[in-house]
């Protein structure tokens, strides 16, 4: 049963869009997904949800999705997020994060939507030193994503100061797994992102794993980084919405676990849970990539009650690999 509430979820069709969507479903809400399927799948949006096809960037659609469905939260997800293609096509990035987040907030606020939910990301922190970060670090990005989403969330920051909009801008660190229901998971074409490749690797999608770098200021020379279960960080998203209708303050939000985990011992874990031992070559750094980034997660789980369910590496490992199994079958492999 629906609790008469709506929410309109910008790139609703990708993976952590798809993830969202299902536990904003499961919460009781009515869902709108607005999507240009640019890197999502139509497939990804089920069936009891309204889907429109379109550019978020592009005022009148965004604009018509608000005056038909009148959300009573918007949640952002619908962005480009390959941080080197950030770094040799700045511009996409301050067209599809900075300016088309800006239209979609520019529409949300004319709409009256109360409640503003962001997809905001580590990468703001830039390069920090190998501790982990709360949110009041610095915000120093080391390459245009990061940057691209910090000026997003400046602008909420100023327009929530003026308007009767509440935002909450969740800063995501290294996402990955798959719903453990298996009713989504990771489908992006070409994606870049180390657990998925390195299953992709493991189930003979791909050649090989190479790794960027084995000579960063990290114990064993490969870049740290904090993975959060997908799921987990969907239920934040509802706990997010319910903190902002309660009436939470603004805040901007760590979703991580609070502990790193070397690029090399991500892929020992995926080669012995998948059992197969597949290539993997040293290469040369990766432009943009900072050494080391993990979460202090203390403010998400003091303000919004979180409380992870799937903080275990190898369990993300394991729904990964299991989705990679299903997307294999479908395509007849
Ligand atoms: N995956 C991560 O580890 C990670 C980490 C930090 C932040 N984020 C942020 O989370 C959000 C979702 O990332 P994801 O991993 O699900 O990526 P994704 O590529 O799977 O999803 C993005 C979705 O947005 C849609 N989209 C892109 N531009 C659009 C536009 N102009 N109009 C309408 N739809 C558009 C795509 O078709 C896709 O469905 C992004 O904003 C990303 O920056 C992701
Ligand atoms: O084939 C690969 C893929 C990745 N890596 C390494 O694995 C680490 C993680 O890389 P990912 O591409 O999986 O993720 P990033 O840390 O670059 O970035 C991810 O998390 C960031 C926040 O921390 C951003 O938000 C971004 O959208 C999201 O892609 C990096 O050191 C990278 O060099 C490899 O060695 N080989």
């Amino acid at each position: 049963m629906t609790s008469g509430r709506r929410a309109v979820v910008t790139g609703g069709a990708g993976y952590i869009g798809s993830h969202v969507v299902l536990a904003l479903v499961e919460a009781g809400w009515d869902v709108v997904v607005v999507d240009d399927l640019s890197t999502g799948r139509r497939e990804a949006v089920p069936p009891m949800v309204t889907f429109v096809h379109g550019d978020v960037g592009d005022c009148s659609t965004i604009e018509a999705a608000m005056a038909r469905h009148r959300p009573h939260a918007v949640l952002h997800f619908a962005g480009s997020i390959v941080v080197t293609e950030s770094v040799a096509d700045p511009l996409k990035y301050y067209r599809n994060n900075t300016a088309a987040s800006r239209t979609v907030i520019e529409a949300a606020n004319a709409f009256a939507v109360k409640v503003f939910i962001f997809s905001s990301t580590a990468a703001v922190y830039g390069a920090p030193d190998g501790i982990a970060v709360a949110e009041d670090a610095p915000t120093e990005p080391i390459n245009p994503y990061g940057r691209s989403k910090l000026f997003t969330e400046m602008i909420l920051r100023d327009v929530a100061a003026v308007t009767p909009m509440r935002y909450v801008a969740l800063r995501y660190f290294n996402v990955a797994g798959a719903d453990p229901k298996g009713r989504a998971g990771q489908t992006s074409p070409g994606s870049t992102h180390l657990i998925k490749v390195a299953c992709e690797a493991a189930l003979g999608v791909r050649a090989d794993l190479e790794i960027y770098g084995d000579d960063y200021p990290t114990p064993d020379g490969t870049c740290v980084r904090d993975f959060i279960h997908v799921s987990d960080l969907a239920d934040a998203h509802v706990l997010a919405i319910e903190y902002l209708l309660g009436g939470g303050e603004n805040a901007v939000l760590n979703c991580g676990y609070g502990h790193g985990w070397s690029v090399k011992t991500v892929v020992e874990i995926i080669r012995c849970v998948a059992g197969v031992p597949f290539e993997v070559r040293i290469k040369g750094r990766r432009p943009g990539d900072p050494p080391s980034l993990v979460a202090d997660p203390s403010k998400i789980r003091s303000r919004l009650g979180w409380r992870p369910k799937h903080d275990d590496l190898r369990f993300i490992v394991e729904s990964a690999l299991a989705w990679e199994r299903t997307q294999l079958i479908s395509r007849g492999g």
